[in-house]
């Protein structure tokens, strides 16, 4: 999407500067992503991503960056924040939280491309990360896209410029309450990655060189993370059994899925169809290019299946 911040040359090669990794050449805004400005540099000989955070202030960024540290000092595949040589991780560009990562070649898949084994990959990894959890440091939050910051945004829906939405405020907000009477609060709960999308995940032919975004990273149940995995890669113009049941699959070969978790899996899709509905309503920024209507289609195939089928579906 768009380079929302365009730092000045000076300040620029002031910030690359203090890695001491070399001058920086090749300096290139990405068209990358929907919430952060993106550039690709290269400092010497090597090519490293940078991110000028856009919507986190600096504690938030900071805490982001000592998560990726941390998930990727225990074998999650993701690129850690790199370090000036006083140690600091987050600094200040254009006014603005900014961190630099190692660049990481890899590509996104598109849906037809997702295969059962790449399926089965991408449900342990969801699983390494929740079995590693977060830096002991740092806890995560309750984020904010649980059942009462989505009631407050679906106030919201009755001015939304998209008239097909303008209507749905009401139900959707009701939708949540009721899902959330509904949810068991002893599942077990950790550090989730919150929006693992395909694009969130890049490839290396057939190895995940890199989970990216923990930008939704909060603590909370992990079968609303799987849930969220599983609606988000297993739809095709409907749902694809083999892939959803080669995530779970995979996800249990890293982690056990516990029976309180088989049996609230059904109310925690509900819950994250209902997320990305709403959300994508209420933001503008994620509007472009990316249909709620999709995540209402994807509740009604779930309801379709009712508790039972889908977890028939998901071979437990
Ligand atoms: N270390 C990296 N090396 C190379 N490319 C990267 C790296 N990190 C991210 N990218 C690319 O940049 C894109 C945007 O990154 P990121 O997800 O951090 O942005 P964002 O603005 O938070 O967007 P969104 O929330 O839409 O995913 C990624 O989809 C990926 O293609
Ligand atoms: N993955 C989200 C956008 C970022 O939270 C979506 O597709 O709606």
């Amino acid at each position: 999407m768009a380079i929302r911040t365009i730092p000045a040359d000076a300040d620029l090669q002031s910030f690359l500067s203090a890695y001491g990794r070399g001058s920086p050449s090749n300096v290139r805004g990405l068209e990358a992503g929907t919430v952060n400005t993106s550039y690709a540099v290269n400092l010497g000989d090597d090519r490293y991503f940078l991110r000028i955070y856009e919507e986190q202030g600096h504690d938030g960024a900071e805490r982001e960056a000592a998560l990726l540290f941390h998930l990727a000092s225990n074998g999650v595949p993701t690129p850690a924040p790199i370090a000036t040589p006083d140690g600091t991780l987050v600094r200040t560009l254009a006014g603005k939280p900014a961190a630099l990562f190692p660049w990481v070649d890899g590509d996104m898949l598109c849906q037809r491309a997702v295969t059962p084994e790449a399926a089965r990959i991408t449900g342990a990894s969801l699983a390494m990360v929740h079995r590693v959890g977060p830096p002991p440091s740092a806890a995560p939050n309750e984020g904010r896209f649980g059942p009462k910051d989505l009631v407050v945004r679906c106030s919201r829906i009755a001015s939304s410029s998209d008239p097909e939405a303008r209507v749905l405020g009401d139900s959707l907000s009701e939708a949540v309450s009721s899902v959330a009477k509904r949810r068991d609060p002893l599942l077990p709960s950790g550090l989730v990655h919150g929006d693992l999308f395909r694009d969130n995940v890049l490839w290396q032919q057939s190895r995940i060189a890199a989970l990216l975004d923990f930008e939704s990273a909060h603590h909370g149940p992990f079968a609303y993370d799987l849930a969220v995995t599983i609606l988000s890669w297993s739809f095709a113009d409907a749902l694809v059994p083999d892939i959803a049941r080669a995530i779970v699959e995979g996800y249990r070969e890293e982690r056990e899925i516990t029976p309180p978790e088989r049996d609230a899996l059904y109310d925690e899709a509900i819950l994250a169809t209902l997320r990305f509905t709403i959300t994508r309503i209420t933001d503008d920024a994620i509007r472009v290019g990316k249909r709620w209507q999709r995540f209402v289609e994807r509740r009604e195939a779930i309801e379709r299946l009712g508790r039972s089928g889908f977890r028939e579906v998901l071979g437990l």
